[in-house]
């Protein structure tokens, strides 16, 4: 089997994001936790990089996506996704334009399009703008993010100052017209010498009418949910087999732990629901960084149930730990103690993790030195159970984005593992 499909992701709940909503389809969907070292080995026909790289610098952030795009390539893959956050998180030093850039470049591709559009999450994207709901991105709990706060609702203007190349819009009224309409007027602006195009998209058949105008572009950047339609399309270009690759999946035995170091609004109410059914450790940064994560630990390992460790705080208190410790070094401090707590979990009998936060997912994963994730059912949309194995222990690791699932995600994801 080999590849046709390659995925970059600049997170790691991002990367499970996309193999959730491409599975969907019954496709066989890997995902690789950083760029496999050696020979391609049992490569699917869709394969996901996970990277952590969102917030890291611009040539730091090029070059593992170079590297992930050169395995994906030798694996087979000849169209490349790059995937960022439905809500455009970038710092003001914003990596998602130079990573394209750097990533068409060695494709050879001189145009592509932007659409981080999430319809069934709430994220749209109208005449260049992107909404969270009925709210602004600049107005939405986003401005408040402790590491990409989004003070810009427009695309356009967000991009341009990442990017050299010139930047243009393909709108709402053009993707209403179809597939032809969306080609040709790329066609245009690519005349206009506009490279990188922001492309409108208000819900899924929008998703679908650029799916299927872009689907042979060598590059197409954006949110999971463009990606969605992609394998219908490639198995009715007679690329992808119709056979389906789904394999059953089990629920490991063993404990499990919630571990939350995402502050969004969203999991802030899911924190708050949780913790008043289970047993639950509030960690505090600038305790952590005078004493450590061995109190953390220790009450950890006191457990026998389900339990849940979790830094999640409101804007004011984070601002607070950032003011004290720095703004990068509060939010390592969390992300290690994050992923001490997971490894010393896993050692003490804990094989179902739920962790909230691209970053500290990341964090927990690396830690774990995973390697492989195998994609299973989704929890809810862009949610899915992932499974796979830690120095030898069988695990199954949902990893959630800060703003997905409802208030009650945590204890539905540990049910439904449970009726796998
Ligand atoms: N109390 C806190 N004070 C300061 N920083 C914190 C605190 N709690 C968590 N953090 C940091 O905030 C960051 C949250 O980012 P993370 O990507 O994990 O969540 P998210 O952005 O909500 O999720 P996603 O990227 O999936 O949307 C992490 O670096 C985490 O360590
Ligand atoms: O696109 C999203 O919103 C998520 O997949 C994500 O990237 C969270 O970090």
């Amino acid at each position: 089997m080999t590849t046709i499909f390659g995925a970059i992701a600049d997170d790691f709940t991002g990367a499970t994001d996309l193999a959730g909503l491409m599975a969907r389809s019954g496709a066989r969907v890997s995902l690789r936790v950083g760029v496999p070292e050696g020979p391609v080995e049992d490569p699917a026909p869709f394969e996901v990089v996970a990277l952590k790289i969102r917030t890291c610098p611009v040539a730091e952030a090029q070059s593992a996506a170079r590297a992930a795009m050169a395995w994906l390539r030798a694996a087979g893959a000849d169209r490349i996704y790059w995937k960022y956050c439905s809500t455009f998180d970038s710092t003001a030093e914003g990596n998602i334009g130079p990573v394209a850039e750097a990533l068409m470049a060695d494709l050879g591709a001189t145009q592509t399009i932007y659409c981080p559009a999430f319809p069934e999450n709430g994220r749209s994207i109208f005449m260049g703008n992107l909404f969270v709901g009925e709210q602004p991105l600049a107005e939405s709990p986003m401005k408040d993010h402790p590491l990409t706060p989004m003070w810009d609702s427009n695309l356009m203007r967000l991009l341009t100052p990442q990017v050299n190349g010139q930047v243009g819009l393909v709108s709402r009224l053009t993707v209403a017209r179809g597939a032809k309409a969306v080609r040709a007027h790329l066609r245009d602006l690519a005349e206009q010498g506009k490279a990188h195009v922001i492309v409108d998209a208000v819900a899924d058949a929008d998703l679908q009418v650029i799916a299927e105008a872009c689907c042979d572009m060598p590059l197409v950047t954006g949110g999971s949910a463009l990606a969605m339609p992609l394998p219908a399309l490639y198995r009715e270009q007679g690329r992808l087999a119709s056979t389906t690759g789904h394999t059953a999946h089990r629920a490991p035995a063993g404990r499990a732990l919630v571990l939350s170091g995402s502050c969004s609004a969203m999991t802030q109410t899911q924190v708050a629901t949780f913790e008043k059914d289970h047993p639950s450790y509030k960690l505090d940064p600038v305790q952590l960084a005078s004493d450590g994560v061995a109190p953390a630990l220790e009450w950890m390992s006191a457990q026998s149930g389900t339990a849940m460790v979790y830094a999640t705080a409101s804007p004011d208190r984070v601002r607070k730990a950032q003011d004290t410790l720095g703004h990068d070094r509060a939010g390592a401090i969390v992300e290690e103690a994050l992923a001490a707590i997971a490894l010393a979990a896993r050692d003490c009998g804990v094989s179902r993790l739920v962790v909230a936060g691209g970053e500290t997912s990341g964090a927990v994963t690396q830690a774990l030195g995973v390697s492989r994730l195998d994609v299973g059912p989704e929890i809810s949309p862009g949610v899915p159970w992932c499974f796979a194995n830690s120095a030898g222990h069988d695990m199954a690791l949902a990893l959630k984005s800060g703003n997905f699932g409802d208030g009650a995600f945590f204890a539905t994801a540990l049910r439904k593992l449970e009726e796998l």
